[in-house]
């Protein structure tokens, strides 16, 4: 029987076999597949695609409208692209291949100046014009080497810290979350959907809910500057308490705020390992230990992978640290955003167009994508031999253009 590749409809027999086949694509076995009125009254669907083999659904593919912040605190609107399965009996037929290269051919005609996902595997998306562009990291810290004073509470000129229900953050969480995107490279907004189901107020995801603890900084103003969540495991070693504490998210809109929530977890006691969850790369945590040795770095890997559809317009967004210009010649595998592209760029703005001057950087779209929020310098891209200088000096040119201060952090899989 042939193939047939649609949008899913918003019958419930198509939603139902579309969400039961990106579970199995993720190795969920179906008895754990629950609450589907709920996933069809709160899950967007609207540009769902599937692959239908008979009635049975073979691929999935989901996109949608996100906002991304990029140097500088500009937002552009961004494809992400999630729930992409083949099964496994259908695999390595292209079908992948299809569903992508159709959605980012719509995504480009709509507008979008980029597409993002989070990859599951490094070696599947760069074939379509992505690139790791923003990572994450976890550290496990032994509490009693980190070296904090133990007496530690937050100065009240500081702000102030306390435990926050899962109303709360519903309540506070959102405006502190929108301050703290602005503010970060890579971030992305959270869907209203996000709250309810990471504070357990909607539940259908397979794995049981854990629950959490929630601590809120406030500054001395009283305003919400810094959330985070934890879980603690209880260990006790010869009667004395050896707890461990996870991570679930800590995210902060100023630097004291994040100063203060590491310090807090960190001063908790009975606490002796605090694990940080992946979190932010460039997190203030080890160098903000007395003896940042106790914090041992467990795992650091690509996150957000994010592929260009409109080169000019992602140049003109963000800001830049000097001025300069620059051409820029992007090689695109799929023929959507590649071309020669001139920047003028400066801390008051830029602008960027198609120009017809030599290059003085040569480089594919998914290196554009590692250079574009700050991950990986032009320096070092050239050292790979990922991009051509054509022009001396070239990237040492680029990296004073683009220069970031903080490295980028999306702290949300989607
Ligand atoms: C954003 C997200 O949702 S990430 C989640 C991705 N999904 C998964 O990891 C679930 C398990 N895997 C799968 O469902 C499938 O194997 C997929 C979706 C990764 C690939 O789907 P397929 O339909 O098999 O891909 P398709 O046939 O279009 O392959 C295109 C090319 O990519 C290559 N490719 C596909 N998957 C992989 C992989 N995992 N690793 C390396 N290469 C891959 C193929 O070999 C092929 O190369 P070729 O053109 O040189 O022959």
């Amino acid at each position: 029987m042939a193939l047939n590749t649609r949008f899913i409809s918003e019958s419930p027999s198509d939603i139902d076999a579309w969400v039961r086949a990106v579970y199995t694509g993720f190795f969920t076995p179906p008895e754990l597949i629950t609450h589907m009125e709920e996933r069809r009254a709160k899950q967007d669907f609207s540009r769902a695609r599937g692959v239908f083999d008979g009635d049975r659904c073979v691929a999935t593919f989901r996109s949608f409208d996100q906002e991304l912040t990029v140097p500088g605190g500009a937002i552009v609107t961004s494809n992400a692209v999630s729930a992409v399965t083949v099964a496994a009996t259908h695999r390595r037929r292209g079908l992948l291949s299809g569903l992508m290269t159709e959605d980012l051919a719509a995504a480009r005609e709509r507008g979008a100046a980029a597409a993002t996902l989070i990859a599951a595997e490094y070696r599947i998306y760069g074939r379509f014009g992505f690139g790791p562009a923003a990572s994450a990291a976890r550290w496990e810290v032994d509490v009693h080497r980190a070296g904090l004073d133990p007496r530690w509470t937050l100065p009240g000129a500081e702000g102030s810290l306390a435990f926050a229900d899962a109303e709360e953050v519903r309540k506070l969480g959102p405006e502190l979350h929108e301050r703290f995107r602005r503010g970060r490279a890579g971030a992305v907004h959270r869907p209203p959907l996000w709250w309810e189901r990471n504070t357990g107020a909607v539940r259908f995801d397979p794995e049981p809910w854990k629950e959490r603890f929630w601590v809120l900084h406030r500054d001395a103003e009283g305003v919400p500057q810094g959330l985070a969540a934890f879980r603690v495991e209880e260990r006790s070693v010869n009667g004395a308490p050896n707890t461990r504490a996870t991570v679930m998210g800590l995210l902060a809109a100023t630097p004291a705020a994040e100063r203060a929530l590491w310090r807090f977890l960190l001063s908790i006691d009975w606490l002796a390992t605090l694990d940080t969850g992946m979190c932010d790369p460039d997190s203030l945590l080890p160098g903000l230990l007395p003896d940042p040795r106790a914090a041992l770095l467990k795992e650091q890997a690509d996150f957000l992978w994010l592929r260009p559809l409109d080169v000019p317009r992602l140049l003109e967004a963000r800001g830049y640290a000097a001025e300069g210009s620059l051409v820029l010649d992007i090689r695109d595998p799929l023929g959507l955003s590649g071309g020669r592209f001139l920047l003028d760029a400066g801390p008051e703005g830029a602008s960027c167009a198609p120009t017809s001057r030599p290059a003085d950087l040569t480089l594919g779209a998914g290196t554009f994508a590692k250079l574009y929020l700050g991950e990986v310098t032009a320096a070092k891209l050239a050292a790979l031999g990922e991009l051509d200088e054509d022009t001396a000096r070239a990237s040492d040119r680029a990296d004073l253009l683009f220069r970031t201060g903080r490295r980028p952090w999306c702290p949300d899989g989607f």
